[in-house]
């Protein structure tokens, strides 16, 4: 079994999959880019991938969401992580001035570096672990990573942890296959949009009501068709067996103009 996750080792996907799938290196794939996670899954190149999906400081990930309008994967689990970033560099260093990371940990640690480094140049790049490695060649003065992350690399910790408060990800296991398992906490996602016309929206949210589901996430897209065409990926409590989950999404379903089931899967947090 493979298991295809945004990498170099020691990125918050490769605790994700680690934590999930185990310590077996030979199991995973590092991908250098979020596309390349959602590629590896549709060619067959591994049967599970591991991508980040939403942050409690940051919000959502898009690649995900657009990867996820428009291939043909499902969600089979959540993962939540608490996430920790660090300052690091190669040594204690009087200046600096290029620090490298993931555009997501840049905004997640955003108070910190307008504080201490507000005249250095911020190198956005496609994971934390690679923006490590960047630091330990002597590319750039400092990175923002973890703290396994900077181990992996021989880099000593500045400070930190350096983000905002309750930082914490949430990633999908993602398989073409939807084996759907039910676990102690469970959600099912889909993406809909409905008819241009006043109250369209009100009337698919009256659905859930109806059936007194409870929406843990709603967030508008565009649909990338025209501008103002948008979709909605939603997030409901509940598992797909259970009769008020499948009865209110079939007719949702039949109320929308487009309807996507993305998954129905179970929730773990390790860290809470
Ligand atoms: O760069 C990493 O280490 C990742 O796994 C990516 C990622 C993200 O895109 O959200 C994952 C978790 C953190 O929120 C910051 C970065």
């Amino acid at each position: 079994m493979k298991v295809a996750y945004l990498g170099p080792i020691g990125s918050y996907s490769y605790e994700a999959a680690r934590r999930f799938f185990g310590k077996e290196r030979e199991k995973l794939i590092a991908c250098e880019t979020i596309d390349d996670v959602f590629e590896t899954i549709e060619e067959n190149r591994a049967e599970f991938g591991v991508v980040p999906v939403e942050n409690s400081i940051e919000g959502s990930v898009s690649t995900t969401l657009d990867y996820l309008l428009k291939s043909q994967v499902y969600i089979v689990k959540e993962i939540v992580l608490k996430v920790e970033h660090y300052l690091c560099a190669r040594e204690e260093k009087e200046q600096i001035l290029t620090i490298a990371s993931h555009p997501q940990a840049f905004s997640q640690c955003h108070d910190y570096l307008r504080k201490n480094f507000k005249q250095a140049k911020l190198i956005q790049v496609s994971s934390t672990s690679y923006a490590a490695r960047m630091c330990a060649e002597g590319e750039v003065d400092a990175a923002i990573c973890s703290s396994f992350a900077a181990r992996q690399n021989n880099l000593k910790i500045l400070a930190g942890p350096i983000n905002h408060d309750n930082n914490y990800t949430r990633f999908f296991i993602i398989s073409k296959n939807a084996n759907f398992e039910k676990g102690e906490k469970n959600k099912t996602s889909i993406i809909f949009s409905t008819y241009d016309k006043p109250g369209s929206l009100y009337k698919i949210l009256a659905i859930f009501n109806l059936y007194d589901l409870n929406l843990t996430k709603i967030e508008s897209r565009l649909a990338k068709t025209n501008l103002g065409e948008y979709v909605f990926f939603v997030d409901i409590d509940g598992f797909v067996d259970e009769e008020d989950v499948s009865d209110a999404l079939k007719v949702v379903q039949r109320k929308s103009t487009f309807f996507k089931l993305l998954g129905s899967y179970s929730v773990v947090c390790p860290d809470k």
